[in-house]
């Protein structure tokens, strides 16, 4: 038993051109734990489109394996795929049709089980079109038109809804509105993949993220996790250059400026109490908290430029 959602082993995916082979996604090791927003977080061009496409039976992988809730895909995707909703290419909507006409005309092929009204009224109230649902799809935001996709695939109410990409080319209104309705979505008990390369998105929406380049996994976990514990301690004291070298004689690592100190540590306490000895009394000992954007800067470094391989 296994309680992934969402699980890849050695997934590699080559595209063969008269070019040569390019390496979209290799040895990718991919775990999505049930409940919760997981972000898969990576440059553009690291594989995170690729990934999907094959999670869905859109792309055949090259070698290596993918489950969904447990069971082997594509082999099995028949029996899980009424469990999932994606979003990964534009949806098909009637421009001229409003949005609730188009949900409408999906929910019918679905039948849903409380009945054909309820399920859109519900939807849309779920994704926040409430009052704009009798408006033309045409006179649709590029967000609206982006929450009426997210709209039509909850009608099959799924447990695990892919995302790919959810606000590219959304104005930063459209992206609060997409990132609360995902929040939300995150919190009902919908295992949620978010794909995305804004770090922000990942970071407020995410309870656990996994980091793509060049096609490999670069981490994973918890986006706390992730950020890491700090182990990096900001120090203000009246006398800066007496305290770094009472810090250093006591064996702390420091760096920071003449006066700023910055003390590398998980030992809190013993900074305290080497500067109290001293009869040095600290003002401020703040932790330094990296941000994800650090950590994928950092990990992606060098990827920017695609996956070949
Ligand atoms: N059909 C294809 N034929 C050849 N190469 C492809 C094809 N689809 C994707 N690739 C290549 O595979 C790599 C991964 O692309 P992919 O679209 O999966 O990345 P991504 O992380 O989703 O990026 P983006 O956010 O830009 O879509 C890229 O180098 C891309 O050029």
């Amino acid at each position: 038993m296994t309680d992934l959602v969402i699980e890849t082993q050695g997934l590699r995916k080559e595209f063969r051109s008269r070019r040569g082979v390019r390496v979209a996604v290799q040895d990718l090791d991919l775990a999505v734990p049930a409940g919760g927003v997981h972000g898969f977080l990576g440059p553009n061009g690291s594989g995170k489109t690729t990934t999907i496409r094959m999670l869905l039976g859109l792309a055949t992988a090259t070698s290596g394996s993918m489950r969904l809730f447990g069971e082997p895909v594509p082999q099995r995707l028949p029996s899980v795929i009424d469990r999932v909703g994606a979003v990964v290419e534009n949806p098909k909507f009637s421009p001229h049709f409003t949005g609730r006409q188009n949900l409408t005309l999906l929910a019918r092929t679905i039948g849903p089980s409380g009945g054909v009204d309820a399920a859109v009224d519900q939807v849309v109230e779920t994704v926040g079109l409430s009052g704009r649902d009798q408006d033309r799809y045409k006179a649709y935001s590029l967000g609206m038109k982006q929450r009426l996709a997210i709209a039509a695939t909850l009608l099959k109410s799924p447990e695990l809804l892919i995302l790919d990409e959810p606000t590219n080319g959304l104005d930063p209104a459209g992206i609060r509105e997409i990132r609360d309705t995902i929040r939300q979505l995150g919190e009902s008990g919908v295992t949620v993949l978010l794909s995305s390369h804004i770090l922000a998105e990942v970071q407020q929406v995410c309870t656990s993220a996994t980091i793509i380049g060049n096609g490999r996994m670069l981490a994973s976990g918890r986006v706390d996790d992730l950020i890491g514990i700090s182990t990096s301690y900001r120090v203000a004291v009246p006398d800066p250059a007496t305290a770094r070298s009472v810090l250093t004689g006591a064996g702390f690592t420091l760096t920071g400026t003449d006066d700023e100190l910055l003390v590398d540590t998980d030992r809190p306490a013993a900074v305290t109490e080497a500067l109290g000895a001293a009869g040095i009394w600290l003002s401020e000992l703040t932790p330094l908290r990296a941000d994800l954007e650090t950590v994928f800067l950092e990990l992606t470094a060098g990827d920017q430029l695609g996956g070949a391989a």
